[in-house]
């Protein structure tokens, strides 16, 4: 089949979070299995820096009353062919947060639409977010092109309606009253990155105000867990981090951790307990949580803690200061640097994610493969993931809480410190998370499945073994 994605990123040129993975990696994979995938991405002013665009633009534009060029180039590292959407308003060096992110991203999806209807013509489109939300909508008038709609992260929901209609074209038979409903309602199949939020997004709980709505269309709605490229992502090889370490050699994985002491400025002792989060500092992720209990835990424990993430400045500087008051051991580090992320992932004992509420998730999934002992909440995709230590049976990958409360997460660490003194169990522990099989294929089979149900197809028979693994609790059967 032929399948445009159309995406605001794209790892590894333009990424901020978990939707450029996703976008950076997918499409490798579905073009293996045959798919012509190709990419349309906005032409922002840093992506020179990072590949070889050409000069000349292979196609030229005109939406919202506006000129545009589109450029061709090859995803690095890939053979997936990247359209790049050039246009002034992506010019300046960021991804996200201008004023004008509203109107430029309705412009890119607008000139997303001109692209399918007159350059290339996918049989699928596949948009992510809100960003590409008013595609479903338009490209409903074009029977031979269908649409999926994938929901990362469903607390921005993009533009109202009212500004739409100033801005753009908004046709007769559009509902919604802002982009992401618009395009829940009009794509043909929508999904987002887990079974367990698939589920929760449909209760107010989780809904962000149109839980009501998805509930409506849910018999078009279903979960994919995400993966993690693990040929990029691989101790065994990865050149950014001090030590490459298989489950096989686990013990040269100490290195790692001293490395990582020397480089963020922690006193060096490999048997301090080290937690690590790479994260954007935003409410999702559970930073109200942290710095309720952090203080404490530091006070109480002789754990070292680090930190590499950028977002609201009020959880910045209050990371910024707890950490002055730990010299030595916590540190951190507010900016986005994917090799600094590794040496986290490959040099921590535990990786601590207490989200609110989480799509999928992909960090905890790279601590797994690095040997990072996640500790979460257990929430949306953070539940398929990762499941509860249980000692007694030698099962498990983390250690887990379910209630959003401060005390919940507190005795959580508490136990995971606790937990680390017992060194042959930890080491298993390790071992079974390292052992998680978090390969794009076993999604992309789904995929590739979803693509099919639209044309009536009947699935692609899957491994037994493939199947992922969905963890219910009876807490999260009842949130
Ligand atoms: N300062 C920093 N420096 C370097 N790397 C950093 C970084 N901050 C974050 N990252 C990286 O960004 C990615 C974060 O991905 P997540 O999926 O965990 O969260 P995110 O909320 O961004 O994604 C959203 O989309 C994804 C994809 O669907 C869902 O999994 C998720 O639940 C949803 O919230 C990881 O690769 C992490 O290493």
């Amino acid at each position: 089949m032929r399948i445009l994605f159309v995406a605001a990123e794209a790892a590894p040129v333009a990424k901020v979070g978990g939707m450029g993975d996703v976008v950076g990696a997918l499409p490798k994979v579905l073009r293996q299995m045959g798919h012509d995938v190709r990419i349309f991405l906005p032409y922002y002013g840093f992506l020179p820096d990072k590949m070889e665009i050409p000069k000349e633009p292979v196609w030229k534009g005109y939406a919202m009353f506006q000129d545009f060029a589109v450029y061709e180039s090859v995803l690095p590292g890939t053979d997936v062919p990247l359209y790049l959407f050039g246009h002034p308003a992506f010019t300046p060096r960021r991804i996200y947060a201008g004023e004008d992110e509203d109107w430029r991203f309705t412009l890119f999806s607008n000139g997303a639409a001109e692209f399918c209807w007159n350059y290339w013509k996918p049989e699928i489109v596949h948009c992510h977010d809100w960003h590409t939300g008013m595609l479903p909508v338009w490209l409903n008038q074009s029977p031979d092109i269908t649409t999926v709609f994938t929901i990362h992260n469903l607390a921005y929901q993009g533009p109202w309606r009212w500004y739409l209609e100033k801005i753009t074209w908004c046709p007769w038979y559009m509902q919604g009253h802002n982009t992401m409903a618009a395009a829940v309602q009009f794509a043909n199949k929508v999904n987002t990155v887990s079974p367990t939020y698939a589920e929760q997004i449909k209760t107010p709980a989780y809904g962000e105000l149109i839980e009501g709505l998805l509930s409506f269309i849910s018999g078009k709605l279903s979960g994919i867990i995400n993966g993690i490229d693990t040929e990029i992502y691989n101790p065994a090889n990865d050149k950014y981090i001090a030590q490459t370490f298989t489950t096989e050699t686990l013990d040269q994985r100490k290195i790692n951790k001293i490395a990582l002491q020397e480089e963020v400025g922690l006193e060096v002792n490999s048997k301090a307990f080290l937690i690590g989060m790479v994260t954007r500092l935003v409410e999702q992720k559970g930073l109200d949580l942290v710095l309720q209990i952090l203080d404490r835990f530091m006070a109480y424990t002789d754990a070292q803690f680090v930190l590499l993430g950028t977002g609201d400045r009020y959880y910045e500087t209050q990371m910024w200061q707890l950490a002055s008051r730990y010299p030595g051991r916590m540190a951190t580090y507010l900016l986005y640097n994917d090799a600094l992320s590794r040496r986290i992932y490959a040099g921590t004992d535990a990786f601590l994610m207490p989200s609110r509420f989480e799509p999928c998730g992909i960090s905890q999934m790279m601590a797994l493969r690095y040997g990072s002992v996640p500790i979460v909440r257990r929430t949306g995709g953070l539940v398929d993931t990762v499941s509860h230590y249980d000692p007694e049976n030698e099962a498990g990958t983390g250690y887990c809480f379910d209630r959003y409360e401060p005390l919940d997460l507190f005795t959580c660490m508490i136990r995971a410190w606790e937990g680390f003194r017992f060194k042959p169990q930890w080491q298993e522990l390790q071992k079974r998370g390292m052992n998680q099989d978090f390969s794009w294929y076993r999604s992309a089979q789904q995929y590739d499945n979803l693509y099919r149900s639209i044309y009536g197809l009947p699935p692609r028979e899957e491994e037994p073994t493939s199947e992922p693994k969905l963890i219910l609790t009876e807490a999260n059967e009842k949130s």
